[in-house]
């Protein structure tokens, strides 16, 4: 059987005659565990996988900026607790063998990641790039 495919399509409804441009999609072959058999392939198989992490990790970051500045407090200062468990809750439902208590732990330097490029993003809008 061949891998299976996850495909995240966030897409808004195509209004006829809209001519904004369509989000990107990222599809990713989930090896199937049966089909690896040697470390090469199961490293191969990671590799894969922590592509496709790397693209959503570096989007995520980019959509959490904008919410930091179209929030009225954003970056470490608005931080929101109830919504970043909110956001485990629902992944846990994902991974249920990694469950909230690690996701927790992941999603807490995923989110902090984000907040230190938005807050350097806002530094050099207001510095200048040379103040980096
Ligand atoms: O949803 C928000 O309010 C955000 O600022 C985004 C985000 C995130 O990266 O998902 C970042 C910080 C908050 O503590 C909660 C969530």
């Amino acid at each position: 059987m061949p891998d299976q495919t996850l495909q995240t399509a966030a897409r808004r409804d195509e209004a006829p005659g809209d001519r904004t441009p369509r989000n990107e999609e990222l599809r990713v072959a989930i090896p199937r565990l049966e089909t690896l058999s040697t470390v090469e392939e199961a490293r191969a198989a990671i590799d894969g996988i922590d592509a496709a992490l790397a693209a959503l990790l570096e989007r995520r970051a980019a959509v959490a900026g904008v919410v930091q500045r179209l929030k009225p407090v954003g970056g470490f200062a608005g931080r929101c607790p109830d919504r970043e468990r909110q956001i485990v809750a629902a992944m846990a439902e994902h991974a249920p063998t990694l469950g909230p208590e690690r996701l927790a732990r992941i999603m807490n330097a995923v989110i902090e990641a984000g907040l230190e490029v938005s807050e350097l993003d806002r530094k050099n809008v207001q510095d200048g790039p040379r103040a980096r």
